[in-house]
């Protein structure tokens, strides 16, 4: 369950007269996540009933929460399909409820596709480049708070828990990622704010149409190429073996190059962000399962996922970006 925090219809009523929403009529906890406590809000204004998305932040402060409630606001307000969070009459986008901090937002049409075939990866690729192309002008910045100096903090946390073939991987590996991140090469990549968790369950599908991304509480300016491959290594591959799946790839890749050309830079660092993408989830899914939240913390994923994936990319040389 992903209910840390206990809301009922009766707190809600009158918190919510200060959004331009009308009266809270239904209120419904969701079981799926493991961040935050998010509920489904059904609201009437006259005959008309609309239905959003309540979160209740458990880990992030309010200082925390403009970069990624203005990010959402920008990407909605530039036709991109993401959670469109509603400002109450003061024009705040986050406010207390329950002394923590709790935003409402639009609530996409479907579900999340988890068996994702080219026509879903496709749609992806495409709303992805999409949504960088449209970061281009976000006046906000924020670094991304799981990258490369989050990964050099990390790793002596979870360095004593590992056997002596993952200790060598772990550190070989962050070595690597230095000198890319110190590379010429790396300063050429272009950057801006990215999502940094497209996984399958952060997007909404209905049917084969995409309706939209969410759960950008990972969100931070990076380079778009780690965005597209922390979205290649979760959308495309084999989920047993990590192996990309060349189809699914080349749909993806296709479909974000058509509305954002990637650069000849970007095809020279490609096999570089995909072992980025692949060390990141690896580290953090070490991270939660040696050092877990002392709450109400669920099962951690699988690190060994995203250890086979690392190993893969570093094997197998990258699929081509573009022809
Ligand atoms: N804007 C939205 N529209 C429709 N459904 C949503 C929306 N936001 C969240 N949900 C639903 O709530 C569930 C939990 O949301 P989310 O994945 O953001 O949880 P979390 O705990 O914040 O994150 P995590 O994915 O890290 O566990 C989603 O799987 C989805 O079903
Ligand atoms: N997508 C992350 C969870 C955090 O959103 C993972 O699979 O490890």
């Amino acid at each position: 369950m992903a209910v840390f925090t206990s809301v009922s219809l009766d707190d809600v009523r009158p918190w919510i007269a200060q959004f331009p929403l009308g009266e809270a009529v239904a209120l419904k906890g969701i079981a799926s996540g493991i961040e935050n406590s998010n509920f489904f809000l059904t609201t009437q204004s006259g005959d008309v009933r609309t239905e959003h998305v309540l979160t209740i932040f458990e880990n992030l402060g309010f200082e925390q929460l403009p970069f990624y409630l203005q990010l959402m606001r920008h990407l909605a307000g530039h036709g991109v399909l993401v959670p469109e969070p509603v400002p109450n009459h003061d024009g705040q986008l986050c406010v207390p409820l329950h002394g923590k901090p709790a935003a409402i937002v639009s609530k996409l049409e479907g579900s999340s596709q988890m068996d994702p075939q080219p026509v879903h990866c496709a749609a992806v690729g495409d709303m992805l480049a999409r949504m960088h192309l449209a970061g281009r002008d976000f006046p906000l910045h924020q670094p991304n708070l799981r990258g490369i100096a989050w990964w050099h903090e990390t790793a002596p946390a979870v360095l004593p828990h590992l056997p002596e073939a993952q200790v060598q991987l772990l550190r070989s590996e962050i070595h690597f990622q230095e000198a890319f991140h110190g590379s010429d090469l790396y300063k050429r990549l272009q950057q801006g704010p990215v999502h940094a968790d497209l996984f399958r369950n952060n997007v909404m599908f209905d049917g084969e149409r995409l309706t939209g991304f969410f759960d950008f509480y990972f969100a931070g300016c990076d380079t778009w190429l780690f965005d597209v491959a922390v979205t290649v290594n979760d959308w495309c591959i084999d989920l047993d073996t990590g192996v990309l799946d060349t189809a699914r790839v080349r749909a993806m890749l296709d479909a974000y190059h058509a509305v954002r050309p990637f650069t000849a830079h970007e095809q020279a660092g490609w096999q570089c962000a995909l072992r980025a993408g692949a060390l990141r989830f690896w580290l953090s899914r070490l991270y939660d399962l040696y050092q877990p939240r002392a709450a109400e913390m669920l099962t951690p994923h699988d690190p060994t996922h995203f250890e086979r994936i690392l190993r893969e990319r570093i094997a197998t040389p990258a699929p081509r970006l573009f022809a």
